[in-house]
């Protein structure tokens, strides 16, 4: 039987494979130089290879513990309030500690809203003048004249009711202004350089030459072309605005803030540089404050002004829509405009500024019982401009996702978009909501949509503003918030599954995202969902 003999060359304790890279014993110079300029490059792959596997799964394991959840849904869907709740649920020390420096945003939205209502005082007064003056008129008397009185036709506790928000205003009486109504615009004049002072101390100036003070400048008057409905052929809300309260993002206001108390050196050494060419203006706490004392000294005339029953009807014919917190500030005058008023968290939530592109925000979860904490500690939220023309900047941030939160105000079936008359605030948020569920960049996040704005939508619905009008594919269903929220709930749901690429669980809530108490809770049932959701897919990638 032959006998099994090894070759000579594998034989013995030799490595076979050293045996097999072992240079030839008769290398040439030559060919070993080029040898070893062969084996240069193939370690330089090599590394090369090993160097991004090793980035790979750097990147993984921050991806893993870092979540990312981005915030979209048109403008004034509720994005930077539910941003606010996140902050207000998970990290309440951090949200406590910032609370104060809320206090001129709010101061802002208040003037703003005073100033927007002299605006139309004073386009009404074009028209139709005052009264002539009658002695014994005080401008903070709250009753109105009897013939003004006469001449209301809006409800006590819905001044922009039936009548604004479905356009069937009496017009055919004229509305009676008094010298009482010329005095408070008097009088209440020096708001506007307060307005244009708070807009420059939260460093609002240097937005100027971006168009981000948007379509309604304080220029435009609130008789714009009207509101052509494309389709039913109802009339809708105008968004007739004075100029948006729109800062460049969180951080900057506030450190632009910080600049204002605290001088360009930002450590406190008391020489603030004021607003405009007032020294020290807004230094907080001190009597050169002057924000607060000029609008402390306008407390009554703003609340007499507000309260004024012509001045409501006149709102409610000219079919302006305010923004949505200005009632809020509006309703409580005496609290605000006060010498030492501190800013609630509602007032933080409620306060409106509206969003300049993408703006990245840190969520550090505070006493967290997480799923997992390595991954549930800190979020990178997303929270973006929702206007047409911040939009095309979300897409950058779709990749790297791992979450997204959709608003859809459901108060707006009969509203059209600020930047677009003809486009329907609902159908603009349906669009958007289909090609957010259709984008493949998206495939693979977890999508969570909030019906926004219930308790608006309760209130129009209540004065009778008839959603069929509309949006004639509600039909003769009831005209009430519950039944309208579940028909648009099943209506984005049916969307969902049709056109996202991969199937993926629905999650949709009805939400009013000003009311925290409610939203602390769906947000940490949206939290535990996300994590778990998140978890099971970390799982199956790993
Ligand atoms: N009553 C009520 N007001 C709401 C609700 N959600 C948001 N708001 C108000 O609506 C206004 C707009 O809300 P934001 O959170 O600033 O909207 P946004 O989506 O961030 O808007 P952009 O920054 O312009 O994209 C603010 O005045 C909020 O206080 C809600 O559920 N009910
Ligand atoms: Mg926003």
């Amino acid at each position: 039987m032959a006998k099994f003999s090894p070759s000579k060359s594998f034989a013995g304790n030799e490595d076979p494979l050293d045996v097999v890279l072992r240079p030839p014993p008769d290398e040439t110079p030559d060919v070993r130089a080029d040898r070893l300029r062969r084996e240069a490059e193939a370690k330089k792959v090599s590394d090369a290879i090993d160097e991004s596997i090793r980035q790979e799964k750097a990147a993984w394991k921050k991806n893993k513990s870092l979540f990312r959840l981005l915030l979209l849904g048109q403008s004034e869907s509720g994005k930077s309030t539910t941003l606010k709740n996140f902050q207000l649920t998970f990290a309440p020390q951090a949200w406590a500690a910032e609370r104060a420096s809320w206090r001129a945003v709010v101061q802002l939205n208040l003037v703003h809203s005073i100033n927007f209502v002299l605006d139309a005082l004073a386009q009404e007064f074009t028209a139709n003048p005052p009264a002539r003056p009658r002695t014994g008129v005080s401008p903070f008397s709250t009753a109105a004249p009897a013939s003004a009185q006469h001449s209301t036709a809006s409800s006590p506790d819905s001044p922009t009711g039936p009548s604004l928000a479905d356009g069937i205003a009496d017009t055919s009486v004229p509305l009676k202004f008094t010298e009482k109504h010329a005095l408070l615009k008097l009088r209440l004049a020096p708001l506007r350089h307060i307005e244009t002072d708070l807009r420059k101390a939260l460093g609002a100036a240097d937005l100027a030459g971006e168009g981000a003070l948007g379509p309604g400048s304080m220029r435009a008057t609130p008789f714009d072309e009207p509101y052509a409905p494309s389709g039913s052929g109802s009339a809708s809300v105008r968004s007739v605005r004075s100029a948006d309260l729109c800062l460049r993002s969180n951080r900057s206001w506030k450190d632009a803030l910080h600049m204002q108390y605290h001088g360009h050196g930002g450590h406190g050494h008391g020489h603030g540089h004021g607003v405009g060419s007032r020294e020290g203006a807004l230094t907080p706490g001190s009597e050169r404050d002057d924000a607060t004392e000029v609008i402390a000294g306008c407390r009554e005339d703003m609340k007499a002004l507000w309260e004024d029953e012509v001045v409501r009807e006149m709102l409610a014919r000219q079919r302006m829509r305010m923004e949505d917190s200005a009632e809020f500030f509006l309703d409580d005058i005496d609290r605000i405009a006060s010498r030492t008023y501190e800013p609630s968290d509602d007032d933080v939530v409620r306060a409106r500024l509206r969003t300049v592109g993408v703006q990245e925000y840190q969520l550090k979860f505070e006493n967290v019982a997480g799923v997992d904490r390595s991954i549930s500690r800190e979020w990178i939220v997303y929270d973006v401009g929702g206007a047409r023309s911040s939009r095309a900047a979300w897409v950058p941030y779709f990749e790297d996702a791992n979450a997204l939160l959709f608003l859809a105000p459901i108060n707006c079936f009969d509203e059209s978009l600020e930047e677009d008359r003809n486009v329907n605030r609902l159908q603009d948020s349906f669009v958007l909501w289909k090609s957010v569920v259709g984008s493949k960049l998206l495939r693979r996040c977890i999508i969570v949509l909030f019906l926004n704005k219930y308790d608006l939508l309760a209130k129009k619905l209540k004065a009778g503003v008839p959603i069929k009008k509309h949006l004639s594919s509600y039909g003769d269903r009831e005209n009430t918030a519950p039944v309208f929220a579940k028909y648009l709930h099943q209506k984005f749901r049916e969307q969902h599954k049709e056109y996202s690429p991969e199937p993926r669980s629905f999650y949709g809530y009805v939400t009013c995202v000003v009311d925290t108490k409610a939203t602390a809770s769906t947000l940490s049932s949206v939290r535990d969902g996300l994590l778990q959701q998140h978890l099971q897919r970390a799982d199956l990638v790993a």
